[in-house]
């Protein structure tokens, strides 16, 4: 299989083939399995190490030829919720949902970071807790050396300026009122307001034309366009005040899926032209594996595996990153039906009431009874490859069935 960043993502289909996960091999008779980890209270937010450190940031150096330091560390980063219940009395006491239960990672200037897991796995939350719209309730946000939460209001003004966001939504998040040109135009005007319009007009003029849209079309409103041509006027507009750090999340998945691809690769163009550090956010491993250096997997608030992105697609280590793999379509319909897939029964649990120990235990098809007593200790298995999961090793329950059955 090539490198999967190095493949075009496909138009046709929008998507293309992940290999199936290999089988867990059996522990060789004598092999040490990782030691279980000692009981912790249910509850407890997960304290990852952190995924990544300066030294395995992507290992590239920057473009003055040192080792890039982190412009972005996230260190044991939680975030909660206050719920209280629709018709509760006020005296009632709130009940706290962990979105974001621990989470730390490096990264790297220019780097691309994917970040994957189901719908409700607190990925948006990481991301409105970076930009700093949500404030964190544990851990820390390191921007370029500075705490978020020390931030003085200028620090933060510029902290706004240097990490922009493309949204899901293209139209809901393009004013409906404004002209394209005054969309794209607005963030610069804000933080620059004595910048001549006739500067203001030649960089929405170069953005627009950038990003593949028309400059001509700059006094157009969004409803003239398409829902492709509306996330790129989102791009240009996340882009004109030229950031450090671009999050995107689930950019592509209101677009069509022919659609996608042009806008995945257009990203990912932007990306490596401007030497932007990107988070990219989305629920398709298909998607996040085209434009990302790494990849951190996520589930209920945690970190289950990191890895480059190549080492992740072909050599997935925890249950759950082979689970999601596992259910990315095939496009051949005979390869499709043929292969198997570990499957992923069941609901994502609340957040408001997470398993004790592992939270995806309750789903895996390798958990154990002590699964249910502490907090998977994430292991190094090298070249930044990290797993939350002391028996990724172990055949799965699956795997024995299916010896059984022939
Ligand atoms: N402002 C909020 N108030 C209360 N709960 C919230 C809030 N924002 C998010 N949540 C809850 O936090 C959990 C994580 O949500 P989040 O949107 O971060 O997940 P996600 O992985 O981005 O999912 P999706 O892909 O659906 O956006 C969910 O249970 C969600 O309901």
């Amino acid at each position: 299989m090539t490198d999967p960043k190095d493949d075009k993502f496909t138009e046709a289909t929008g998507r293309d083939e992940i290999a199936d996960p290999a089988p867990a091999a059996p522990p060789a008779s004598g092999t040490p399995v990782a030691t279980p980890p000692s009981p912790e209270p249910a509850g407890i937010a997960h304290k990852d190490a952190p995924v990544a450190s300066e030294a395995d940031n992507g290992g590239r150096p920057d473009r003055t030829g040192k080792l890039a330091r982190p412009i972005l560390r996230v260190e044991d980063l939680r975030v909660a919720f206050d719920i209280r219940p629709r018709g509760a009395w006020p005296w009632t006491p709130s009940k706290k949902l962990h979105a974001v239960g621990g989470i730390s990672f490096d990264l790297a200037p220019g780097e691309s970071l994917g970040v994957v897991g189901e719908s409700g796995s607190g990925k948006s939350t990481l991301a409105r807790a970076i930009v700093g719209t949500i404030a964190s309730t544990g851990g820390r946000v390191m921007f370029e050396g500075e705490d978020l939460a020390a931030m003085s209001e200028r620090q933060r003004r510029a902290h706004r300026r240097d990490v922009q966001m493309v949204f899901q939504d293209p139209l809901a998040a393009l004013n409906p009122r404004m002209t394209v040109g005054d969309i794209i135009a607005e963030p610069l005007v804000t933080h620059e307001p004595k910048t001549p319009r006739k500067e203001v007009r030649r960089r929405v003029a170069e953005l627009m034309e950038r990003v593949g849209l028309l400059p001509n079309l700059v006094n157009r409103y969004p409803h003239e366009f398409s829902g492709g041509q509306c996330q790129r006027i989102g791009i240009a507009r996340a882009l004109i005040l030229k950031p450090k750090l671009l999050i995107c999340d689930e950019p592509v998945s209101a677009l069509d899926v022919s659609v996608q691809a042009q806008v995945v690769n257009l990203l990912k163009e932007l990306q490596r032209d401007m030497g932007l550090a990107m988070i990219f956010i989305a629920h398709d491993l298909s998607v996040v594996k085209h434009v990302s250096d790494r990849i951190v997997v996520m589930y209920l608030g945690r970190v289950m595996e990191v890895a480059r992105s190549k080492a992740l697609v072909t050599n997935p280590e925890h249950p759950y990153t082979q689970a999601l793999i596992a259910s990315v379509p095939i496009p051949d319909p005979v390869l499709e039906r043929q292969r198997q897939r570990p499957v992923l029964g069941g609901e994502l649990p609340s957040p408001m009431s997470p398993p004790s120990g592992c939270v995806f235990r309750t789903r895996c098809p390798k958990a154990r009874p002590d699964c249910a007593e502490g907090l998977p200790p994430m292991l190094d298995l090298g070249n930044g490859h990290r797993v939350a999961c002391p028996y990724h090793k172990e055949p799965s329950v699956l795997d024995a069935a299916r010896r059984m059955a022939g």
